[in-house]
C-alpha cells in the first residue's frame, strides 16, 4: 500500500487570501485525517506566502498520522524543523521566486552540503527525503548522501500522461528500481492527481507514500474534501 500525504498547502494560500482564519489549517488536518489520509505535508516558504512557520508549529500537537514538512534547508527551515521534530523533512531546493517548486536536486554538485544536513535531521530522529528528478544519476548521488528516502518529481510525469504518452512513468519506475536497489524508500509528488494517479501507482514500484496538495484540494471544490480522499486511497490499494 503507498500512503497519502495530503500537502494543505493550499488551503493555506485560501486563508491568507482574506487575512482572517478562514478556512482554519488546524480543523482542515485534523478531517483530512480523519477521513483516512495517512499523513499532512506542508511546504513552508521564506516569505511565508502559503503555509507559515506558526502554522507548522502549531499543526505539530495535532497531527496523529505522519508529519511531513518540505522546503530549503536554510537556517530558519532547519530550526523550525529541528523544534517541531516532524516524522519527516523533504528537502527542495526551492528556487528564489519560483510559484512552486520547478526542480528536484543536483545531489553530485550538492553532495557534500546534503550529507550534512541529512545527518543532522537524523541525528534527532527525523526520516529524511530528498525532491530528485527521475535520473538514475540524480537518485546515486542521493543515495550517497544517507538519505533515507527520495521523493520523485512528478510534474514531468503528468504534462507527459496527460498529452496520451504511454511511456510517460518510464523513467520514474527505472529511478524506482534503481533507489530500491541502494537500500532508499521512495516518495513521489507535484502534479499528482486523481486523473493521472492509478497509472502511475500501476507503473512505479516500492512507492512508500504520494504527497499530493494541488489537485486534490482543487478536486475537493467539487468533490467535497472526504470523497475526494476516498477516492485517492482507492486507488491507492
Ligand atoms: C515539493 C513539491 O513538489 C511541491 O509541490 C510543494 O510542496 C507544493 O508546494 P506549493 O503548494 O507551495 O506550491
Ligand atoms: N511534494 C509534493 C506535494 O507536497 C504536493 O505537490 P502538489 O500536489 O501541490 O503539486
Amino acid at each position: 500500500m503507498t500512503k497519502l500525504s495530503v500537502n494543505i498547502n493550499k488551503i493555506a494560500t485560501l486563508r491568507n487570501a482574506r487575512g482572517g482564519n478562514v478556512p482554519d489549517v488546524i480543523e482542515a488536518a485534523k478531517k483530512i485525517e480523519s477521513f483516512g489520509a495517512q499523513g499532512i505535508t506542508v511546504h513552508p516558504r521564506p516569505d511565508e506566502r502559503h503555509i507559515r512557520y506558526n502554522d507548522v508549529r502549531e499543526l505539530k500537537p495535532v497531527i496523529k498520522t505522519e508529519f511531513n514538512i518540505e522546503g530549503k534547508p536554510i537556517q530558519d527551515f532547519m530550526n523550525l524543523v529541528l523544534a517541531v521534530k516532524p516524522e519527516q523533512v523533504t528537502l527542495v531546493p526551492d528556487a528564489e521566486n519560483a510559484i512552486t517548486s520547478n526542480a528536484g536536486w543536483d545531489t553530485l554538485k550538492n553532495g557534500l552540503y546534503l550529507k550534512e544536513v541529512i545527518a543532522d535531521f537524523k541525528s534527532h530522529g527525523i526520516r529524511t527525503s530528498i525532491f530528485v528528478d527521475p535520473d538514475k544519476k540524480m537518485v546515486e548521488g542521493a543515495a550517497e548522501t544517507g538519505t533515507d528516502r527520495i521523493e520523485l518529481y512528478t510534474e514531468k510525469f503528468a504534462v507527459d500522461y496527460g498529452k496520451g504518452d504511454k511511456n510517460a512513468a518510464k523513467t520514474y519506475a527505472e529511478c524506482a528500481k534503481l533507489a530500491h536497489e541502494l537500500g532508499l524508500g521512495i516518495n513521489a509528488g507535484h502534479d499528482l492527481s486523481l486523473e493521472n494517479i492509478a497509472f502511475f501507482h500501476k507503473e512505479v514500484p516500492y512507492l512508500d507514500e504520494v504527497s499530493i496538495g494541488h489537485a486534490l484540494i482543487s478536486e475537493a471544490l467539487y468533490l467535497g474534501l472526504e470523497k475526494t480522499i476516498h477516492q485517492y486511497l482507492k486507488l491507492l490499494k
